[in-house]
């Protein structure tokens, strides 16, 4: 006989079946909607032709959206007071007769599913939560809202627990947290997911809260603030589709392995209008991937480089005491000190940036020589055709042109940047009173000598501008330049070695000569005084066009795809057609090439991080300043960071931001929490940890390196004794004890079995980051079933795919934001004496493990270590 859960489940059944064929209608419909576009014939007339190109990019989207909805599309239903049944789920679906069958997530009404409880009801009799795999509901858990249903877990409930999916211990009240349980206790795949079906009240709140200004979300390790901060980004496009479609939002996190963390998220929920960086990858054109030492780095970000900054620039705006004496044509023209000086004030006074205002200088000083060589012409006056002749011939000179580019050169960020960083000189006259000598000293230790010849230009003093010098041999001889006179516009000049694009490591700035990421807000900050010059823009717009086309190309070739057009329509030609004015598709993608984008709204995770000087390069990005921050001031690693939000965000921002907490840790379990708590309390005996919403009943263990003979360590003991220990490398006994733990740990999940296909559930070892490489070498020589995997041969793509293996060997800083089942946490002793914040690394480091942790050491344990850890 069918039991009340089998009719319910039955009944259910019924529903999903009814969405799911709505689902596969509406995708057809789209699909004949897209081939109907795209094989119109048209007018012809370039307005039908991007009004085609609109309709066919909404009708892709759309459908992307819908294939995006194929898994779990629905999760939940409500049952009102007034006898209304909502479903819930991925997207919002309707009937044929436009009647409601399943409501967006993101929808008002849904608000209800998430907030509700027993004392505030949001007019709700019950919620239910549906477990489902592919098109099939294999349970349902109830949560009854009203007196009158009672509060025990209804028959629809039990049959939920029936499934046998739910197994955590510590499970509570009702039947959504059973489920909440169930998706936090599940194995973790090195990607993060969507949590729409299991959404807690407090984060739903953050969620939908207002759009404008500044938001942010402060909270402790695992309260949710990355998986809240994507969903408010999905949320945001859903409700403001129209603008932020056009401006896009960008979205930035701590590393590259982050991003591939987190990649997954807005895709499954069928938003892809975001731009993703890490700040090594915000200014258009380099690839910040120098390293360089943490007090460097936290230098490079103090808000005095502005003013150092904007003091390089003014020092390359130079007048020569003695003015300026040219040989020219059999003349010689003069230009006196106060001219130059008076043309340097006035184009300082067009407020235009650096290259724009050279200009006007220019402009200044050849009207003086024109004049003069007017002066000396027999025969005295001529028209101003004549007049502008002169101009062009002076402009063309080598000598004139050579004196006045050395006295306002046409500049690129990198060249001034490079210049700052590897010229001490150049940074003794632009520091000036804003950084000490010991400070200078450490942002230019040695000049190299690749950076000495590329900034020979650099070193110019008033000598330069002696006309025995000014044909130089050390500066390559100007191109010749269009003239542009007639129209009276002043051309500018070729940059010399075609520097303008180059991602520039011949004058980068960190040790291993290339930018380091604190290096990028430098080049912001520069770039924005100096102007992009012509010529930088002219091939920044062709780079950008040519990369336009390919992904063009390849988004047509998708398209033809997925609608079977192949050999009906040319994907190429296709492209052809969208090449016109583009459809909001592209303005994410715009927005990665272009350093002048506004963003329509800024999410920073991890924003605890963010220099003062990335702070200046962000809100430059999001000019509307509509951004969501969200971070935990207590796991900053940055030395002498604030403590508190007003401090770090006011210098920028003033107080016009709010503050919304989260609270409950949905993935340390309570006694790693326990044991990271002590360590809070050392940085801070004010600081609270968030509350755990589970417990393992399992405590936190400690190995100490030694206890594991090194040959027992696989079979590969023998040759690990032999290994020649390098001063500062791991041991062999710290690295037979880390292999042996990161394996108890595998077996433990069950990774790695020897045909190999490893189960589910990754395990990280943490260490410093000059022990990161050793052990990782190690580790994929003791143990390649579970620590390597295909791609992490090429040492260049450990990091970015560390989270395909699962074994994975991290810094501190790389895992930042991650999670894994198992953490084996290496010499928390060496992570307290880093230069960073090693509290702060230790609390990080701590609170990455969603089951279990186990901490190997070689000397004593810290203090607040000692009394959480069981022996392992
Ligand atoms: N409501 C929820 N339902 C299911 N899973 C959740 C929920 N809230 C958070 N989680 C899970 O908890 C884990 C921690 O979330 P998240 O990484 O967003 O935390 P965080 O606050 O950013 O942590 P940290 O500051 O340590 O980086 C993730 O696996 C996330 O999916």
């Amino acid at each position: 006989m069918a039991t009340t859960q089998d009719v319910e489940r039955a009944r259910e059944q019924a529903y999903l079946d009814r969405l799911y064929t709505r689902l596969d209608e509406v995708r057809q419909i789209t699909r004949d909607q897209l081939r109907g576009v795209l094989l119109a014939v048209g007018t012809g007339t370039p307005q039908s032709v991007v009004e085609r190109d609109v309709f066919a990019a909404a009708h892709a989207d759309r459908l992307a959206r819908l294939d995006a909805a194929e898994g779990r599309l629905c999760f939940g239903a409500m049952d009102h007071t007034d006898g209304q049944r909502t479903y819930i789920g991925r997207i919002g679906l309707s009937d044929s007769e436009q009647e409601p069958m399943l409501v967006d997530w993101r929808a008002p009404v849904a608000t209800a599913f998430y907030r509700a409880t027993l004392a505030d009801p949001h007019g709700l009799l019950r919620r239910r939560h549906l477990r489902t795999r592919g098109r099939e509901v294999t349970g349902i858990a109830d949560d009854p809202l009203s007196g009158a249903l009672g509060t025990d877990p209804s028959p629809a409930s039990d049959a939920a627990e029936s499934s046998g999916t739910s197994g955590t211990s510590g499970t509570s009240g009702s039947s959504g947290d059973s489920v909440l349980l169930e998706a936090l206790s599940a194995p973790r795949t090195g990607r993060m997911h969507d949590i729409i079906a299991t959404l807690q009240a407090e984060q739903d709140r953050v969620i939908r809260a207002r759009a404008n200004g500044i938001l942010v979300v402060d909270g402790g390790p695992g309260t949710g603030k990355t998986a809240v901060a994507l969903h408010r980004a999905a949320y945001l496009l859903y409700n403001d589709r129209a603008r932020l479609d056009q401006s896009g939002v960008l979205i930035v996190g701590p590393s590259p392995v982050f991003l591939r963390y987190i990649d997954q998220v807005l895709p499954s929920l069928g938003e892809t209008g975001v731009v993703f960086a890490t700040p090594a990858r915000l200014f258009p054109g380099v690839e910040a991937t120098g390293t360089e030492p943490v007090e460097v780095a936290t230098l490079k970000g103090d808000p005095r480089m502005a003013d150092v900054i904007a003091a390089a620039i003014r020092d390359r705006q130079r007048v020569p005491s003695g003015g300026l004496n040219l040989a020219y044509d059999g003349m010689t023209l003069r230009v006196s000190q106060d001219r130059v000086a008076r043309a340097r004030t006035r184009a300082r006074r067009s407020r235009r940036p650096h290259n724009g205002a050279r200009r006007v200088f220019l402009r200044e000083l050849l009207a003086e020589l024109t004049n003069q060589v007017v002066r000396q012409v027999p025969g005295g006056l001529l028209d101003q055709d004549e007049r502008r002749q002169i101009t062009g011939d002076l402009w063309t000179d080598d000598v004139v042109r050579r004196a006045l580019d050395a006295l306002w050169p046409l500049l690129t960020a990198q060249q001034l940047i490079g210049d700052l960083l590897h010229q001490p000189a150049v940074l003794a006259r632009a520091a000036g009173n804003h950084l000490t000598p010991a400070e200078r000293a450490l942002l230019t230790p040695s000049p190299s000598p690749s950076s000495a010849s590329a900034s020979a230009h650099a070193d110019a003093d008033d000598d330069l501008f002696a006309p025995a010098n000014l044909l130089t041999p050390t500066q390559p001889t100007p191109q010749p330049q269009p003239r542009d006179l007639a129209s009276g516009r002043i051309p500018h000049p070729r940059i010399p070695g075609g520097a303008a694009t180059a991602g520039g490591s011949a004058t980068a700035g960190g040790a291993t000569g290339e930018w380091t990421p604190a290096d990028v807000a430098l080049l912001d900050e520069a770039a924005e005084l100096l102007g992009d010059p012509d010529e930088e823009a002219g091939l920044e717009a062709a780079r950008r066009a040519e990369q336009e086309r390919a992904e063009e190309r390849e988004y047509a070739r998708g398209v033809v795809d997925m609608l079977g057009l192949d050999g009906q329509i040319d994907a190429d030609a296709l492209a052809d057609r969208w090449a016109g004015p583009r459809t909001r598709r592209s303005a994410a993608e715009h927005a990665s090439l272009d350093r002048g984008w506004a963003f329509g709204h800024l999410i920073v995770d991890e924003a605890q991080e963010i220099s003062p000087m990335l702070w200046r390069l962000l809100w430059r990005r999001c000019p509307g300043r509509t951004a969501t921050l969200v971070g935990d001031l207590a796991q900053t690693a940055r030395p002498g960071a604030p403590t508190q939000w007003e401090r770090l965000l006011a210098p920028v921002v003033d107080d016009r931001f709010t503050i919304e907490r989260l609270t409950v840790n949905y993935r340390t379990p309570q006694e790693i929490m326990d044991v990271a708590a002590e360590v809070l309390r050392a940085q801070d005996p004010d600081l609270v940890a968030p509350v755990s919403v589970r417990s393992v009943g399992r405590r936190p263990t400690a190995l100490r390196a030694g206890d594991v003979p090194v040959e027992q360590v696989t079979g590969l003991g023998p040759m690990l004794a032999q290994r020649p220990v390098l001063p500062g490398e791991p041991t062999a006994e710290v690295i037979a004890a880390v292999a042996h733990a990161a394996e108890r740990e595998a077996l433990r999940l069950g990774l790695g079995g020897h045909d190999g296909s490893a189960g589910s559930g990754r395990v990280a070892v943490i260490a410093r980051p000059r022990d990161v490489q050793p052990l990782r070498s190690a580790l994929i020589a003791l143990m390649p079933e579970l620590a390597v995997t295909p791609d992490s041969i090429d040492p260049t793509s450990v990091a970015g795919n560390a989270l395909d293996a699962p074994v994975a060997v991290l810094s501190v800083a790389e895992t930042k934001g991650l999670e894994f089942d198992a953490v084996v946490l290496v010499e928390p002793a060496d992570l307290l004496a880093e230069p960073t914040r090693g509290l702060a690394d230790l609390y990080v480091a701590l609170t990455r493990a969603t089951r279990s942790l186990c901490v190997v050491h070689s000397g004593d344990l810290p203090d607040m270590l000692r009394d959480g850890l069981d022996p392992a």
